[in-house]
């Protein structure tokens, strides 16, 4: 496991709690962003083992829109303050704009998760400058275009070259194998089929030789295999893919739901399941 963290968990997968700081999030009812709920929920997050937060100021959902550089900044610069007031976690920062990294790796993030793997203008050369870590995802097309009409000749395939290269790319410019970790991007234009067969075939990213993050808590996928309608809890399926996940060797887990998604590794690991 490249990603040493304190408690140097190695049985269990990381827990990457998600703090969603974007005020139309409606995974968590679209309650508006302020500074007791983001305490409140990364205290909570902490107290439940989390071993690190994410949090975002661009909604990267489908046909999420777009956020202008201050204004991501003005969500994530004080939430960053305010989860520190809360607990010592490691802060993700989901962005993929390399103003938007340059201001928190001053701030001292612990890693950058770029849905669009560092092909910004400038990302790879700002990153090669800092001790990092970085998860470099898969994607096809934009968030306001990914979903209109996924298509791939082999998904997994495709996707595999994508973060070989992708990976080659940071190692040229000079950043350090053991700060990166990769990700298939579930339902990052893909459709249900793209991403079954991506999560069947999990076990291929180990190949990379670095952590595969995989997140697909509360997504729609999970709403589509548990053959519930739409506003049914998607908690069960989210925890069920998690175990999974765990046993196909993903080092690193993006979930909304930590105290539940840590009980079910837990006893999953423990009778037999382990990553
Ligand atoms: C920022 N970010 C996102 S946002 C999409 C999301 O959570 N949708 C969603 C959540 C809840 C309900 C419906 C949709 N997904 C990933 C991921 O899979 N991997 C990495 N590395 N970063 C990610």
């Amino acid at each position: 496991m490249k990603f040493k963290m304190h408690n140097n968990k190695q049985a269990l997968p990381l827990v990457m709690g998600i703090l969603n700081v974007t005020p139309d999030s409606f995974s968590d009812g679209g309650k508006t962003v302020d500074r007791d709920s983001v305490i409140r929920a990364a205290e909570m997050m902490a107290k439940s083992g989390a071993d690190l937060i994410d949090i975002g100021g661009e909604s990267t959902r489908p046909g999420a829109n777009i956020v202008s550089v201050d204004e991501e900044l003005a969500r994530v610069l004080p939430a960053m303050d305010w989860i520190r007031e809360a607990c010592d976690l490691p802060i993700s920062i989901d962005t993929y704009k390399t103003e938007v990294m340059r201001e928190v790796l001053s701030k001292g993030v612990w890693m950058i998760n770029d849905v669009n793997a560092l092909q910004a203008p400038g990302a790879l050369e700002l990153l090669a400058q800092h001790d990092v870590k970085v998860c470099l995802m898969h994607k096809q097309g934009t968030p306001q275009t990914m979903q209109a009409s996924p298509s791939y000749e082999n998904v997994v395939e495709e996707v595999m070259s994508f973060l070989k290269n992708r990976l080659e790319k940071c190692q040229e410019s000079g950043l350090q194998l053991s700060n990166i970790c990769v990700d298939p991007g579930f339902g990052f234009g893909k459709t249900l089929q793209h991403n079954v067969e991506l999560f069947g075939s999990l076990e291929v990213f180990q190949q990379l030789n670095c952590p595969v993050l995989v997140g697909v808590s509360r997504k729609s996928m999970i709403g589509a295999l548990q053959k519930m309608d739409l506003n049914e809890s998607r908690l069960a399926g989210s925890l069920a893919a998690a175990i999974v996940a765990m046993q196909k060797g993903a080092q690193i887990l993006r979930v909304h739901d930590v105290p539940e998604t840590l009980q079910a590794l837990r006893v999953a690991s423990a009778l037999g399941l382990h990553n």
